[in-house]
């Protein structure tokens, strides 16, 4: 048998025409409750494991899982490299593997599955612990995913404004031009998130821009860039006085300098809240530490996979 004649390919195309959010929401807030159940779960996903590329700022990261829930076994490959200008920072793959027997049967483009299922990530996280219904939403960064977050959130979310900052200027206004008339594109942080009722950071920055002194009590802040553990996007003085739920705690103690560098006490994982385990403390600050499991990736790519089967 020929492994890779008999590999079903799906472009990125194809995957953005059939993965939609109101179904990858759904599945996305099942898993990540079934991952938190842990012992029960089914669920084997080692902590990613990352190879360092010296001299570039690059990493690549192996993302594998199993899940006997989904009844999937698959891969992510993803590789990140911030200093790149004239490609994407992040590429990805998703190989699928058949559960009973580990024959690869699939192999998928993951750079809109990453978009996608991150921002998923960002709404359930939103949904559970936003403190009322949110008005304004501020993106800190104007990259791929700050566009999927804008999208994905306000479909679940009516914002009445939104601010964007960048720290190059002309991102945060090209941004703010193709969502349009109720977006602006501040100069400032403080600027963008004074009146924010969500805050999510996606930026490639290694030091803080984000602040205790400029947000709103009760503020939700999902922050989802600085995956490496000497990198950070909040103050740590914003951090400790937040309550703080995570993707997964063993990642977060490993990856995310947020959490490492501030000392923070984690509170819960994301899906201990879902699963009623854990509370969720809407009037205060919360911030939702985003890191992306694997998980989330085999999860969507059953999405597709079982949408392309029935279309077969
Ligand atoms: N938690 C998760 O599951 C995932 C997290 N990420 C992370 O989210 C972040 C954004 O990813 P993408 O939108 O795909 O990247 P991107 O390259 O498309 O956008 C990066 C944004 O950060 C800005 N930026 C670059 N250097 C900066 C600096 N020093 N300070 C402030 N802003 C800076 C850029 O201008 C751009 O707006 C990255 O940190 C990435 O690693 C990405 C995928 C999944
Ligand atoms: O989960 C992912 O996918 C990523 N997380 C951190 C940054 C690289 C991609």
């Amino acid at each position: 048998m020929d492994t890779i004649s008999s590999l079903k390919l799906v472009s990125a195309q194809n995957i953005a025409n059939i993965l939609d959010y109101s179904s990858l929401i759904a599945a996305i807030e099942k898993s990540l409750a079934n991952f938190s159940h842990r012992t029960d779960s089914g669920v084997n996903q080692p902590v990613r494991s990352v190879v360092i590329v010296p001299n570039s700022d690059g990493f690549l990261g192996c993302m594998p899982v199993y899940s006997r829930e989904d009844d999937v076994l698959a891969t992510k490959i993803v590789s990140f490299f911030p200093r790149n200008k004239d490609v994407p920072t992040h590429h990805a793959v998703v190989l699928v593997l058949c559960a009973q027997t580990g024959v690869p049967r699939a192999l998928l483009d993951g750079d809109v599955i990453t978009a996608r299922r991150t921002a998923a990530t960002s709404v359930v996280a939103t949904k559970h612990l936003v403190n009322g219904e949110p008005k304004i939403l501020a993106i800190l960064g104007s990259g791929v995913q700050a566009r999927s977050h804008y999208i994905a959130l306000s479909e679940v979310f009516h914002f009445k404004q939104i601010c964007i900052w960048n720290h190059r200027p002309e991102g945060a206004h090209k941004l703010a031009d193709e969502i349009g008339n109720n977006c602006v594109a501040c100069s400032k942080v403080s600027e963008a998130v004074e009146d924010a009722d969500v805050i999510v950071t996606v930026t490639s920055a290694k030091d803080p821009i984000l602040k205790a002194a400029w947000v709103k009590p009760g503020v939700h802040i999902n922050a989802v860039g600085a995956c490496r553990p000497d990198w950070s996007e909040l103050e740590p003085e914003l951090v400790n006085s937040a309550v703080v739920y995570v993707d997964s705690r063993e990642g977060a103690l490993k990856e995310s300098g947020d959490i490492i560098l501030a000392k923070a006490e984690i509170y819960a994982e994301i899906g201990e809240v879902i699963n009623g385990t854990c509370e969720a403390k809407r009037e205060q600050i919360t911030i939702f530490k985003s890191l992306g499991m694997a998980i989330e990736d085999a999860v969507a790519a059953k999405l597709v996979l079982d949408k392309l089967t029935v279309n077969d």
